[in-house]
């Protein structure tokens, strides 16, 4: 057997198991890629929201990415919640320093709950510092219209936002996510010369906790296994409306996705 994939998510935690590092490892396991992680700030949250959290230490977060590279070099990275200005800093200095390729980012902002888990501060440092070392970046409409300033309403507004993410601030590729316009689950992807349509039924439920982790972390297991970008994020859209089509209906809020579901489908299994 040749070398396994490796993929890294850089986030932080969720105890109830749907978002953040948790879903990013089940992500990683699923598509058959050995999954690490860096731990960026231990969340105490559930489907019904975030209660607190507490930001880990700069010293140990970047302790935290010299066990990793010096030991098992990933081959490919996400971040998720970074949480704030120096941690942003920090990380952007170490990808530099390991020479990261294939970086996912999810420029993740405020939860579905509504609590915010980036410093507003923070908002420039992850434009100016990180995006331009992006693979890719998913932003769903909220955190496109925060990183251009821009309204989103309609499908020519979500390409104009792409367009100036990659042209502008230098992310290789982008996908603006659009769960939260209302008739279909329609993402436009842009990668500086192609625009395409990712489209799914929207499926009307509750059960969508962790929807953006579960996606990114996808492209991001497809490209530590070599899959072109675009092949990437294909998978990642058939991965993602697998697990929000075939819900476990846990939780007493907005409940977990469903992980097992793309392995079914592939696998004709029923393990959930
Ligand atoms: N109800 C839904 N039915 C089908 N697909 C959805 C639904 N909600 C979100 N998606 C898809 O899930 C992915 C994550 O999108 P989104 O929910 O916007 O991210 P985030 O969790 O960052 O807000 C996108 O591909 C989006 O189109
Ligand atoms: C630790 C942590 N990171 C990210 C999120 C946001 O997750 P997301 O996939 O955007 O979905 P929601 O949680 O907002 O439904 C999070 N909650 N926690």
């Amino acid at each position: 057997m040749g070398q396994v994939p490796r993929a890294l998510t850089i986030a932080g935690t969720d105890p109830s198991g749907g978002a953040g590092i948790h879903a990013d490892l089940k992500t990683f396991q699923e598509l058959c890629v050995y999954g690490m992680s860096v731990i960026t700030a231990v969340v105490s949250q559930n489907t019904l929201g975030v209660k607190t959290f507490l930001d880990m230490p700069l010293e140990l977060i970047e302790s935290q990415m010299d066990a990793v590279y010096e030991d098992i070099r990933p081959n490919a990275v996400k971040t998720g919640m970074l949480s704030q200005s120096d941690v942003i800093r920090l990380v952007a200095q170490k990808m530099k320093a390991y020479n990261v390729d294939n970086y996912v980012m999810d420029p993740v902002m405020v939860a579905k709950s509504g609590d915010a888990l980036l410093a507003e501060t923070a908002k420039k440092e992850l434009v100016n510092e990180l995006l331009p070392l992006t693979t890719i970046v998913t932003p769903n409409l909220p955190e496109a219209e925060e990183i251009t300033g821009r309204t989103i309403q309609n499908v020519q507004q979500m390409k104009d936002a792409a367009k100036q993410i990659v042209d502008e601030f230098g992310a290789t590729a982008v996908v603006v996510k659009g769960g939260h316009l209302d008739d279909e689950a329609r993402d436009i992807y842009y990668d500086g010369s192609v625009f395409d349509e990712l489209v799914a039924s929207r499926y009307d439920t509750k059960h969508t906790h962790g929807t953006g982790c579960t996606f990114s972390a996808a492209i991001t297991a497809e490209l530590a296994k070599g899959t072109p970008l675009r092949q990437a994020v294909e998978t990642a859209k058939t991965y993602i409306t697998e697990a929000i089509k075939h819900p476990i209906h846990l939780g007493r809020g907005h409940g977990p996705v469903n992980h097992w579901a793309y392995r079914n489908r592939q696998e004709g299994l029923s393990r959930a």
